[in-house]
């Protein structure tokens, strides 16, 4: 029996400006995104009903959620399979683990049913971060999400932190105050030294009205930015999730370690 894989990794804002908004409420983003080397895990085999089980330390989370959307991506293939999820990122923390669940789906039932996948403006509808997660790759992301533009990344190392308060997209935008500038050219870094140096000249514009939602977020970054090694830190997405940049493994181990233990942390390679 055929069994494919597909592995749903943690998307990382590196930065977010929300340059405007569209006559349906959606907002325009101008957005640097990268993956970790840390993730979910789907798996599916055919099958005569498209079924899920969800296991893993998050899953707790999704007990009662009436529609995974690993269901909906599925369902939007047509396909029939048993599908096995191990869910290992926060839910509703800002690193995508929904929409990276979502792509996950898409790629297991493109495997199965031999179908080709759909393309970015069709899975947007799913969750503005689908179309980034399915392509899986570092971009520079604009649109509400549908327009994706390659770009290259040093090696590098993330601390992720998660103060484990769900914080929902929608609250987030619906308190931003105004719009900024779009970012400018993104460059070529050599190294994660100039990398981080330009980011700190960049912005996540939904890191105040995710601090409405949950003060807590402060604490959090300040936390990343006070360990040894690190060069920069800030809010992924619209949030809690924050990440701290590091040169070395050993370093973002290390400071992986001396976080609160009550928080769910990692620490994981970038993923260009
Ligand atoms: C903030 C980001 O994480 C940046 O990568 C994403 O844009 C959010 O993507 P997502 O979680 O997949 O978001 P969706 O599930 O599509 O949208 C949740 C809610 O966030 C708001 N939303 C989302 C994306 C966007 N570009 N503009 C918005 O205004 C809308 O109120 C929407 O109802
Ligand atoms: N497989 C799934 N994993 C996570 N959330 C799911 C899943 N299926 C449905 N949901 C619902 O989607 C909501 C948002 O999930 P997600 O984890 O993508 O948000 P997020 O981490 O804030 O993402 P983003 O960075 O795109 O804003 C959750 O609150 C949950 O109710």
């Amino acid at each position: 029996m055929t069994r494919i894989e597909a592995l749903a990794r943690a998307k990382i804002n590196l930065t977010l400006h929300v340059t405007g908004r569209r006559e349906d409420g959606y907002h325009l983003l101008d957005s640097l995104v990268v993956f970790a080397g840390i993730g979910d895990t789907l798996s599916g085999t055919e099958a005569e009903d498209l079924t899920l089980s969800v296991s893993g330390p998050e899953a707790e989370a999704l007990r009662d959620e009436p529609d995974n959307l690993v269901l909906r991506a599925a369902r939007l293939m047509g396909g029939r399979a048993s599908l096995r999820l191990e869910k290992v990122l926060p839910v509703a923390s800002g690193i995508g683990g929904g929409s990276a669940d979502a792509a996950a789906a898409l790629k297991v039932m493109a495997g199965l049913t031999g179908r080709s996948l759909p393309r970015p403006e069709d899975v947007v509808a799913l969750g503005a971060d689908v179309p980034v997660c399915l392509n899986a790759q570092a971009v520079r992301m604009s649109g509400i999400g549908e327009r994706l533009y390659p770009v290259l990344m040093p090696k590098a190392w993330l601390v992720l932190a998660n103060p484990r308060v769900p914080v929902p997209t929608g609250q987030v935008f619906a308190r931003l105050g105004g719009f900024g500038a779009p970012m400018p050219d993104i460059p070529v870094f050599p190294t994660v030294i100039e990398l981080a140096r330009w980011l700190r000249g960049m912005r996540n514009d939904l890191e105040e009205p995710a601090r409405q939602v949950a003060p807590i977020i402060g604490t959090v970054r300040d936390a990343l930015d006070a360990l040894p090694g690190c060069l920069m830190a800030r809010m992924s997405g619209s949030g809690a999730t924050c990440f701290g940049l590091f040169s070395t493994e050993a370093e973002a181990r290390a400071g992986a370690a001396r976080l609160p233990a009550a928080w769910w942390t990692a620490a994981a390679p970038l993923e260009a």
